[in-house]
């Protein structure tokens, strides 16, 4: 599932972009300073054809050629400083774009680290990527260029409207005639291109996701030979983005022809008018070029409008689709009056009367789950596929908040808790091992983060992991691939194991440890299992009867609500219900080995 993608409304541009005023504000006189450079750089362009007029009305007329050193020497100064100041914008400019760029971004990365797992599961990733990167080279670029240049290049038009209105009143009418036009179409197509930007952004995100869907998923995509097919979803994407990016180009080619004849219009005005002029004596020569030149220096800078509307089109629109993800609640969040656990936390863990809905979801997946887990103990959590297991072992380190009743360690609602220390309390190892592109210690160290070298090494023993490390080409330090991908199952398995007890948590949770394992592996990882679950308490969610032979005790989870607890040879003896799940685990497995 994607997030909603809004077309941007009117106003709205705006205000994202003014949002950016905390992060502009150090760099303010930096951009001002950029902006008077062009600004000042622009006007000396403006004043030569002002030195053309007194050469042609002064020198070149009367024939008076000692006069032409000054005006020269004034000409080449304007030119010079005109160099000069567009290069001082740049320098200015590049550092306080980048560094606004650079904390746009981290804020986006913390704030994503913050938000609950409940967005993560509704945004697709590449929808965030696209916005961490293309979306703020965006902003960056405008920042640095289509900011300034909208202001400078309009005040530049004003005031070359000016001059030429000063060189001959009809003159200045004759440009403003042909310039008007061209503002009004621009707004027009304003809106326009903006619906078109926002989809195209859109499209780029989810090309992003088919693209990372697709690295991560390349062994399940081989397998069932199903390449062809997420390539033929690619080419469709790609071909929608396609269409998107020609209807762009053809508003921008309708603005582009306007353009291009307006400005063609108003010299050819100036040209018929000033020649009348000039056969009439009613104007000289030097004023008709001059304003001529005018006329050509001032394509640019309208020319440039309607490309720098839709370049701060597109900025605003990335500015949108940051906001909506910075916007979106952190609803996880410590408490102000945190509660202190004890030095020595037990890890006696309970859940009392717990309830918890799905966000949107019209039905409680728990409904009043009561368990208590002594310290030290372990408890295997079975239930049907779909009872609600790993939601409620979620529900321990917060990564989801109960939506009825309570979680407790040591007494203490988990709620109550300090969000870092509880984590440091609480460890969980995902059903999915997932491991990051970085070395093994790296990848270890992440489960406690002022873990030791001997810490780690600790860690890998518990998890009966050291030996495999060992044989690694640099040990510790091997690099393993994105997602562990060059390790085995129970490789992985294990050094996720590790990862969760490095920290030496009280509190462990383990969503099915053993899953998708052959039987070698499996006993690989159950030996080191056990000597992981030896000294913490653990809620370990079994889907194998060999999971549930760890445990001290068995909680059985069905419709939401634990209906049974005791020892895995009580609960075969006396409960029905737990046989037949059992037997039907049991078939499933022999299914899959069979498979
Ligand atoms: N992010 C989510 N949003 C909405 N519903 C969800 C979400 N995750 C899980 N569910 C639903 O909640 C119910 C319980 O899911 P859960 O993953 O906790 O079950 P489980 O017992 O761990 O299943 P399994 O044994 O297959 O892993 C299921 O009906 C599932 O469809």
């Amino acid at each position: 599932m994607t997030e909603p993608k809004d077309e941007p409304a009117r106003g709205q541009n705006l205000a994202a972009l003014r949002r950016l005023s905390p992060y502009l504000k150090p760099v303010r006189w930096r951009m001002i300073g950029s902006a008077t450079a062009v600004l000042g750089s622009m006007v000396c362009g403006l004043l030569i054809p002002l030195v053309l007029q007194r050469i042609l009305d002064g020198p070149v007329a009367s024939g008076d050629t000692s006069a032409l050193t000054w005006p020269i020497i004034l000409a080449v100064v304007l030119g010079a400083t005109e160099a000069l100041l567009f290069f001082t914008r740049r320098r200015l400019i590049s550092g306080p774009s980048t560094r606004v760029e650079a904390e746009l971004r981290e804020d986006l990365y913390r704030h994503l680290q913050r938000l609950p797992i409940s967005f993560h599961d509704r945004w697709q990733s590449g929808q965030l990527l696209s916005r961490a990167v293309s979306d703020l080279s965006t902003l960056r670029r405008f920042i640095a260029f289509a900011a300034i240049f909208l202001v400078v290049n309009s005040l530049i038009l004003v005031l070359g409207l000016g001059v030429l209105f000063v060189l001959d009143p009809v003159l200045g009418a004759i440009s403003t005639v042909c310039a008007l036009p061209l503002i009004l179409i621009s707004t027009l197509y304003e809106s326009k291109y903006s619906v078109l930007a926002r989809r195209a952004q859109d499209q780029t995100g989810d090309l992003a996701t088919t693209v990372e869907e697709s690295v991560l998923g390349i062994r399940v995509l081989k397998a069932f030979g199903r390449g062809p097919h997420l390539a033929a979803t690619f080419a469709r994407q790609a071909r929608a983005l396609r269409h998107t990016e020609l209807r762009k180009v053809h508003v921008m080619g309708l603005l582009w022809a306007a353009i291009i004849i307006l400005p063609e219009l108003a010299i050819g005005g100036l040209l018929l008018y000033g020649t009348f002029g000039i056969t009439n004596g009613t104007m000289t020569l030097g004023t008709l070029v001059a304003a001529v030149a005018v006329a050509t220096y001032l394509r640019w800078p309208t020319d440039s409008i309607g490309w720098l509307l839709a370049e701060s089109n597109q900025a605003a629109t990335a500015a949108i689709r940051y906001w909506e993800v910075r916007d979106a609640p952190v609803t996880i969040t410590g408490p102000t009056r945190p509660r202190e656990l004890p030095d020595e936390v037990t890890g006696h863990l309970r859940f009392e009367d717990v309830r918890f809905a799905y966000p949107g979801a019209d039905t409680d997946v728990l409904r009043g789950v009561t368990l208590d887990v002594r310290p030290g103990e372990t408890v295997a959590l079975v239930g049907a596929t779909g009872s609600g297991k790993t939601t409620l072992t979620a529900l321990v380190g917060r990564l989801a908040d109960v939506t009825g009743g309570r979680v407790t360690i040591d007494g203490v609602d988990v709620r109550d808790v300090d969000l870092t220390r509880l984590r440091t309390v609480v460890a969980t190892a995902f059903e999915e091992p997932v491991l990051f592109s970085a070395s093994v210690r790296e990848n270890i160290a992440l489960g406690g983060t002022d873990a030791t070298e001997q810490d780690v090494r600790q860690a890998l023993r518990v998890a009966s992991a050291d030996e495999f490390v060992d044989t690694l080409p640099w040990g510790l330090d091997t690099r393993i691939g994105e997602q562990g991908l060059s390790l085995s199952g129970g490789q992985r398995q294990r050094l996720a194991l590790a990862r969760a007890v490095v920290g030496r948590p009280s509190v462990l949770v383990l969503d099915d440890p053993l899953s998708a394992l052959d039987v070698h592996t499996e006993a690989e990882v159950e030996h080191a299992l056990r000597s992981v679950l030896a000294d913490v308490t653990a809620l370990v969610v079994a889907h194998r009867p060999s999971t549930v032979q760890l445990a001290d005790r068995v909680a059985l989870l069905v419709d939401g609500r634990i209906t049974a607890v005791g020892t895995h040879s009580d609960l075969l003896a006396d409960n029905e219900e737990y046989r037949a799940l059992l037997s039907s685990l049991d078939d499933e497995l022999r299914g899959e080995e069979v498979a």
